[in-house]
C-alpha cells in the first residue's frame, strides 16, 4: 500500500511539477525523506526568494510550481511575493509543513497557528486537511483549483506525521484525474461584442497580461489589425500583451481615473482585454469613461468583471474569446494608425542616462530576449526603447511588490533556457530579493542582472512630487557594492559606465553562460 508521500509524489509527477521550489525547517523534512531521483529541489535562501523564483518558473512556463516553506515562519517571508503572485494570477501550490497532528492543539513550537487563515486574502483557496487520508485529495484539489481561470495561488498546510501514514487505495484514481476549464463567449455574446465593435466609429484596444499569459499576442495583433485601432498596454502591466514596436502599439496607459479618460477621450468604443479596470495607482478625482464612451470588458477573471467602476463585462478565457473576436469582427476600411515618435535621442553623458542604457540594452541583447523589470523610476523609458517581441517578453510585479524581479528572473531563465533573460533593477528594489543571485549562481541559471545604480528610491521622489509631500528622509540609498554583493553569492560582477562597456560586459556575461551582475551608474530619476 502506497504511503500519503508516495502517493502525493505521484500526483505531482504525473500533473508535470517534478521541481520544488523551497526552502526547508523540521516541518517539512518528512515530506522531504528519501526525496525521488526524478525531482529537482530548488533551494532559496528567503521564502520570499523561494516563491518569487517559483513565480518566475510558472509564469514563464504555464505550468503549476510546487512552493514548499516552513510552517508560519516561512509564510509569513512570502507574503509579499504571494500578494504578486496573486495579481499575476500565478498558479503557486503553496505548502507548509504544520506540527505533528496530535499537538497542534497545545502550539508547542513551529505550529502554524490557524495556518489557513495566514494566507488569505492572497490565496484562491487555502486549506489543512482534516487527516493524513485527506492529503492526497487536497493535493489534487489545489492543484486543479490553482490552474482554472483566474489561475492563482491555493495554500495547503501539512502536519509533519502525514507523509508515513498510509494512504487510501482509491486515492490512486488522482493521479490520472484531470480537470479542464476553457469558456469561450456564447453566441448571444459574441454577437453583442461584434455588433457593438463593428458600430464603433474610433475603437481602441487596452491589453493586459492575460493576454500574455493566454499566448493570444498574435490573437490580439489579429484583431488590432483588422479593427485598424491604436492599442495601448493596460496600467502597470505585468506582462506585454503586444508587441511594443507594433505601428498599432501607443505604449503604457496612465493609471489615473481622469488621466485614463483623457488620454482615450477621443475614442467611442475602448476594448479591454485580460486586464483589470483599471489597475490606479496614484488617486485622481473624475470621471471612469471619456464623455459618449463605451466599454467593453473582456476577462477570465469573475472578481475583476464584477468590480470594475464601468462598462460591460464579459467573463471568458483569453484566447478563446480573442479567436471568437477575430472571426466575428468586420474588417475597418480605415486606415492602420500612424506610428508613434521615436525616442528622443539622448546625449551621451556620465554617468549615463537611463535611456542610454536602454537603447545600448536594446542593440546588445540577442533576439527574443526576456525582460524582468524593477527600475521602477524608469519603465516608462524601458517600454519605449526595448523590444518586447513575442509572447513572454516582459515580467514586473502584479502588485508593485519589489523582491519580484530578482527571483523571478531566475525562475524564467529556469523555464526558458532558450531566451536570454536579463533582470533591469534599481539599486534600491535589489536589496529586497537579493538572495536570488546565490540560487542562480548554485544551479548556474545564465540569467543576467543589470543594476541600474542612481543612489536614490527614484520613483519615490516622483511620488513625493506628485502628492506634494516635499522631501522625505527616506529616499537616498548611496554606497552599496552590488559587485561585491554578487561575488559574495558567487556571481561574476561587471560595472559599465559607458555604452561601450556595457555592451562589452554583456557580451562578457553571455560568453560565461553563468549569471552575471553588471552595476551601471545612472543619473537620477530626476537630474
Ligand atoms: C516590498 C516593497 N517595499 C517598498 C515599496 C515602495 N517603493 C520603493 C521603495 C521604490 C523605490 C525603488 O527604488 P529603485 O532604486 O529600485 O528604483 P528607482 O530609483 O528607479 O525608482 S518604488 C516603490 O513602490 C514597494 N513597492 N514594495
Ligand atoms: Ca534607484
Amino acid at each position: 500500500m502506497n504511503t500519503v508521500q508516495q502517493t502525493t509524489y505521484d500526483i505531482l509527477r504525473s500533473n508535470g511539477m517534478n521541481i520544488i521550489f523551497g526552502n526547508p525547517g523540521s516541518n517539512e523534512l518528512p515530506f522531504l525523506k528519501n526525496f525521488p531521483e526524478d525531482f529537482t529541489y530548488v533551494l532559496g535562501l528567503q521564502e520570499a526568494t523561494v516563491l518569487g523564483i517559483a513565480d518566475g518558473y510558472s509564469q514563464a512556463s504555464g505550468k503549476p510550481a510546487l512552493v514548499n516553506l516552513h510552517s508560519a515562519a516561512g509564510t509569513g517571508n512570502a507574503m509579499g511575493a504571494l500578494a504578486n503572485a496573486w495579481n499575476s494570477h500565478s498558479p503557486l501550490i503553496v505548502t507548509a509543513g504544520q506540527q505533528h497532528r496530535a499537538m497542534v492543539s497545545v502550539e508547542p513550537y513551529l505550529t502554524n497557528i490557524d495556518a489557513t487563515l495566514l494566507p488569505r486574502p492572497l490565496v484562491k483557496w487555502s486549506y489543512e486537511p482534516s487527516t493524513a487520508q485527506e492529503v492526497p485529495y487536497s493535493i489534487s484539489r489545489a492543484i486543479h483549483t490553482a490552474m482554472s481561470e483566474a489561475k492563482g495561488p491555493v495554500y495547503v498546510s501539512i502536519p509533519y506525521n502525514d507523509w508515513a501514514q498510509e494512504a487510501e487505495q482509491q486515492s490512486q484514481s488522482l493521479i490520472s484525474r484531470k480537470v479542464t476549464s476553457r469558456r469561450a463567449l456564447d453566441t448571444d455574446s459574441l454577437d453583442s461584442i461584434a455588433t457593438a465593435i463593428s458600430s464603433a466609429q474610433n475603437p481602441v484596444m487596452v491589453l493586459g497580461s492575460d493576454v500574455d499569459a493566454d499566448d493570444a499576442n498574435d490573437l490580439a495583433v489579429q484583431l488590432a489589425e483588422k479593427l485598424k485601432c491604436p492599442v495601448w498596454a493596460a496600467p502597470s502591466t505585468p506582462r506585454c500583451p503586444f508587441p511594443n514596436r507594433h505601428r498599432s502599439f501607443k505604449g503604457l496607459l496612465t493609471s489615473g481615473i481622469n488621466s485614463i479618460s483623457e488620454q482615450l477621450q477621443a475614442h467611442d468604443l475602448i476594448l479591454v482585454i485580460g486586464a483589470p479596470v483599471f489597475r490606479y495607482h496614484q488617486y485622481e478625482a473624475g470621471e471612469y469613461l471619456p464623455a459618449n464612451a463605451k466599454l467593453i470588458h473582456i476577462t477570465c477573471d469573475i472578481n475583476e468583471a464584477s468590480r470594475a467602476p464601468a462598462g460591460d463585462a464579459w467573463v471568458a478565457d483569453i484566447k478563446p474569446a480573442l479567436q471568437q473576436l477575430v472571426t466575428a469582427v468586420e474588417e475597418k476600411t480605415t486606415a492602420l494608425p500612424d506610428f508613434r515618435n521615436s525616442p528622443l535621442q539622448m546625449g551621451l553623458t556620465s554617468p549615463m542616462r537611463p535611456e542610454t542604457v536602454f537603447d545600448t540594452l536594446n542593440w546588445a541583447a540577442p533576439e527574443n530576449s526576456i525582460f524582468v523589470n524593477e527600475s521602477t523610476s524608469t519603465t516608462a523609458a524601458m517600454w519605449e526603447r526595448l523590444t518586447f517581441a513575442g509572447q513572454g517578453s516582459y515580467y514586473y510585479a502584479a502588485a508593485g511588490g519589489l523582491g519580484f524581479a530578482m527571483p523571478a528572473g531566475v525562475g524564467i531563465q529556469m523555464a526558458r533556457p532558450d531566451r536570454q533573460v536579463f533582470v533591469v533593477i534599481g539599486d534600491g528594489s535589489s536589496n529586497y530579493s537579493i538572495q536570488a543571485l546565490w540560487t542562480a549562481a548554485q544551479y548556474s541559471v545564465p540569467v543576467i542582472f543589470i543594476v541600474m545604480k542612481n543612489g536614490t528610491y527614484g520613483a519615490l521622489r516622483w511620488f513625493a512630487s506628485v502628492l506634494e509631500v516635499g522631501d522625505i528622509p527616506a529616499f537616498d540609498v548611496p554606497d552599496i557594492n552590488f559587485s561585491k554583493l554578487a561575488e559574495g553569492y558567487g556571481v561574476q560582477a561587471f560595472s559599465a559606465g559607458t555604452p561601450n562597456e556595457l555592451e562589452q560586459a554583456i557580451a562578457s556575461a553571455r560568453r560565461t553562460g553563468k549569471p552575471a551582475l553588471i552595476e551601471v551608474e545612472t543619473w537620477g530619476a530626476l537630474q
